[in-house]
């Protein structure tokens, strides 16, 4: 039980922070990068009070082989990790470390004592298996909330460590609406990273909004999408949610990152959404941009997750 009401603590604190700030919805642009600026401040200041009387938290990100997405997070984590003052070390391995390895590696960081919480960097080579991976993981220190003890917590209202991903959302969304009770959310996309346990967010008794889970079976698609308060987008699909799909007054999420190839960029594509952003801007009530929506979400809840395990760990 003590764990729950720290958790629900911190969670109010972020929400007092996040919507005392002056508004970053300007039009209909929910500025994600805005919001995470403010996450992160509460987080430098929290870790500054932490670190009075205790070592700074400390992160351990495992990120195996090299694709340059994913070192290029991991470089954001790493940054992002070092301006609130919490310590981070990459462990860095080829692409042909085996499973076993991968496991022993994980056990080493689960008996250290000095580390605080783990990572690895998503998507793992496809001849090691992500799950067996992830259930590795001291639950205590996973802190992207992916291992399956802190999921079911997290379904049935106990939650621990809770996904980046979504719980930056919730932050979003509360940001762009003053209540979600009632609400009809529609997620589009059902991973374990981001809609499983949004939907579970969204159902929780202090949010009460009406949630409903579409997927690539899904027949009509835009009869769900156009009776929804709120759309949230999570397929990785560019231009998958149209304007004639929503109604007038919608909020919508895009947490789709696409690269599309784009000649006039110097790194020769640009990156897009699972939203046509533009098309649906003007009659939508707000809206995340790609990139600058939900992406900065990602790293600014890593880190609120990292002091978390810190508190709890040393209590
Ligand atoms: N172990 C994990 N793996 C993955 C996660 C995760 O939460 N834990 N999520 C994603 C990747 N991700 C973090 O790891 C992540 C994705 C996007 C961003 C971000 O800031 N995006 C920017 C654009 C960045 C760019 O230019 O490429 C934005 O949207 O503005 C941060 C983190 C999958 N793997
Ligand atoms: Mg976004």
């Amino acid at each position: 039980m003590a764990l729950y009401w720290r958790h629900r603590l911190l969670a109010e604190a972020t929400r007092v922070l996040v919507s005392s700030i002056s508004s970053d919805l300007v039009d209909a642009r929910l500025d994600g990068r805005a919001v995470a600026e403010s996450v992160r401040a509460a987080t430098r200041q929290a870790v500054e009070s932490f670190t009075q009387d205790a070592d700074p938290p400390a992160l351990a990100v495992v990120l195996v082989g090299d694709h340059p997405a994913s070192a290029s997070y991991v470089r954001g984590k790493k940054k992002a990790a070092a301006e609130v003052g919490i310590e981070s070390t990459v462990h860095r391995r080829a692409d042909g470390i085996s499973q076993h390895e991968l496991l022993e590696l994980i056990g080493t960081l689960n008996a250290d004592a000095t580390v605080d919480g783990i990572l690895v960097q998503l998507p793992l080579p496809d001849h090691i298996d992500q799950h067996a991976v992830i259930e590795a993981i001291d639950p205590a220190k996973d802190v992207d909330g992916f291992h399956p003890q802190n999921l079911g917590r997290l379904l049935i209202g106990m939650p621990q460590f809770t996904p980046a991903t979504p719980s930056g959302i919730m932050v979003l969304l509360r940001r762009a609406l003053d209540d979600l009770s009632g609400k009809r959310a529609v997620v589009v996309g059902r991973s374990n990273i981001v809609g499983k346990p949004l939907a579970a967010l969204l159902m929780q008794r202090d949010a009460n909004a009406t949630v409903t889970v579409c997927h690539s079976r899904t027949r009509d698609l835009a009869a769900h999408t156009r009776a929804a308060d709120i759309v949230v987008a999570a397929v990785g699909q560019p231009k998958l949610i149209t304007a004639d799909m929503v109604r007038e007054g919608v909020t919508v999420i895009d947490v789709g990152i696409n690269r599309v190839d784009d000649d006039a960029r110097e790194r020769g594509y640009r990156l897009v959404g699972d939203v046509d952003y533009d098309a649906i801007a003007p009659k939508a009530h707000a809206i995340t941009p790609v990139p600058g929506g939900v992406g900065p979400m990602t790293i600014a809840m890593l880190l609120r997750n990292t002091l978390q395990a810190a508190q709890q760990r040393r209590a």
